[in-house]
């Protein structure tokens, strides 16, 4: 009893936020997983807001946690990471992403990760390299699949990506490798999550991470080979080589193996996902509908050469509606439910005490949809960005995290959505021909295929 007691009421320096650490061993775990409706606050973090307030105690995935909603706490905890907080995230993630993975790891590398990601995925990058095969991938994929009747919106972007991604990560690959690569980069997957308690479920993540280990043999083998051989390619392989040669790298083989296998597994993820969730939103919209097809259709009017792709500057500055958009699908979407922070000190906030040690989870749809941010949060509504500078990670808006570990494909995601909805409200009109509901447990989970039927739009 005196070890239950210990369980519920774990020792403090100061006083813990009100809450409750769960049943034993398991703690609040398996509320967590509860699937819950994508847009609002997810129940099992509204449920405690409502009995305990904006800062509650809780024990998930076996560790201690205090769960943060207050806007300005949250401010407090990113202003203070590497100070008071560093990166803490469970155990389970380091499981599934694999130990070598150095975005979960707690040194303070994050500065190092954007510099060599922004080779490929900041603005020059993806200006100078990428916008040129994103955008003729996006069209070429379109204009098949338009042919095929309905199709369903989030695999096509997955497809899409992984196939012109892959060889940007790793190129000149032997065809039967690369498709091999593939399988196995579309075969991992989170959607095991959505079974928690099933029996089913160890079957999927045995298969999930079967396929992680296939894929990371594959890349470890070419990492091998290019080591032999000196062979040099265009790749971000390459690139993770010259810094595996450099002194004092932070990286070795194995974490540089992981960060492109975490990367196409983002790259894939983040854009689908979230350009699924913008067509959903705007096929029931027909006033966003229309205004984005005019920016859209003013664009093409505009080029001077009409076989010419999207440009730099078209994207930059004749899109702001598009980015309103994006902006908007974003803030409901919240796809990363919780970020994950660890106390390295003992720290007071608003009376109460968080101990060393203990994980810090912030919920940034708290932020997203209370309504002292934005008017009529649940509502889907671009036109609240207007005029409004789209800073990416601010107190307000921290769909892409906020503060020193902002997301580095945050601007590649976004582009690759501008694009996908460019060529599709331009050239083609759409419908949707099946929706599907999406829950949260805790990722996004599609019931069913969210499917549109394409046909080429009259007024080109
Ligand atoms: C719409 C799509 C995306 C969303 C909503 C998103 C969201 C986020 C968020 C919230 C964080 C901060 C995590 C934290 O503070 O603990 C983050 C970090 C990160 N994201 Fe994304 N992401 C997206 C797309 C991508 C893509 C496409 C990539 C890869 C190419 C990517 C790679 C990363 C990496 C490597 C970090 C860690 C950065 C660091 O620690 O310095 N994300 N992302």
């Amino acid at each position: 009893s005196h070890w239950l007691y210990r369980w519920s009421n774990p020792k403090c320096p100061g006083k813990l936020p009100p809450g409750s650490m769960g049943f034993p061993i398991i703690g609040e775990t398996l509320d967590f997983f509860k699937p819950c409706g994508v847009e609002g606050i997810p129940t099992f973090v509204k449920k405690r807001m409502i009995r305990y307030g904006p800062l509650f105690r809780t024990n998930i995935f076996g560790s201690k946690t205090v769960v943060s909603t207050d806007p300005d706490v949250i401010h407090q905890i990113f202003r203070q990471e590497n100070t008071s907080f560093e990166l803490g995230y469970p155990d389970i993630f380091v499981k599934v992403f694999g130990k070598d993975n150095l975005f979960l790891k707690e040194v303070f590398i994050h500065k190092y990760l954007q510099k060599i990601t922004m080779q490929i995925l900041g603005s020059e990058g993806l200006k100078q390299t990428m916008l040129g095969n994103m955008d003729k991938a996006t069209r070429d994929h379109i204009r098949s699949i338009a042919s095929q009747g309905s199709f369903n919106v989030r695999k096509e972007v997955e497809n899409l990506v992984v196939a012109y991604m892959t060889p940007k990560l790793i190129s000149n690959l032997k065809p039967e490798t690369q498709s091999k690569l593939i399988d196995n980069l579309n075969a991992f997957n989170l959607d095991w999550f959505k079974s928690f308690l099933r029996l089913s479920t160890w079957k999927a993540v045995t298969k999930a991470l079967k396929s992680r280990e296939e894929a990371i043999q594959v890349m470890k083998d070419v990492l091998m080979m290019r080591k032999e051989t000196r062979e040099k390619q265009e790749d971000f392989l390459n690139t993770l080589l010259e810094e595996l040669e450099k002194d004092g790298s932070f990286f070795d083989q194995g974490s540089a193996i992981n960060l492109i296998f975490l990367l196409a597994f983002a790259l894939r993820e983040g854009t689908s996902s979230c350009t699924a969730l913008a067509v959903k939103f705007i096929s029931k919209d027909p006033k966003v509908l229309a205004e984005l097809k005019r920016e859209h259709k003013a664009i093409v009017d505009n080029r001077k050469d009409k076989e010419a792709g999207v440009s730099w500057e078209e994207y930059r500055h004749n899109m702001t509606f598009t980015n309103m958009v994006s902006n908007e699908v974003l803030r409901l979407a919240n796809t990363t439910p919780l970020l994950f922070r660890k106390a390295v000190q003992d720290v007071e906030i608003k009376g109460y005490t968080i101990p060393a040690g203990w994980i810090v989870a912030v919920a940034p749809s708290a932020v997203h949809f209370d309504p002292a941010i934005y008017e009529n949060p649940f509502e889907f509504n671009p036109w609240r960005w207007e005029g409004k500078e789209m800073i990416w990670g601010s107190k307000t808006f921290m769909a892409f995290g906020y503060g020193v570990r902002l997301c580095v494909g945050a601007e590649f995601s976004r582009l690759q959505m501008a694009i996908f909805l460019h060529h599709l409200v331009a050239y083609y009109d759409f419908s949707m021909v099946q929706d599907s509901e999406i829950i949260r447990s805790p990722f996004h989970q599609y019931t069913k295929d969210l499917l549109i039927n394409i046909s080429q739009s009259p007024t080109k």
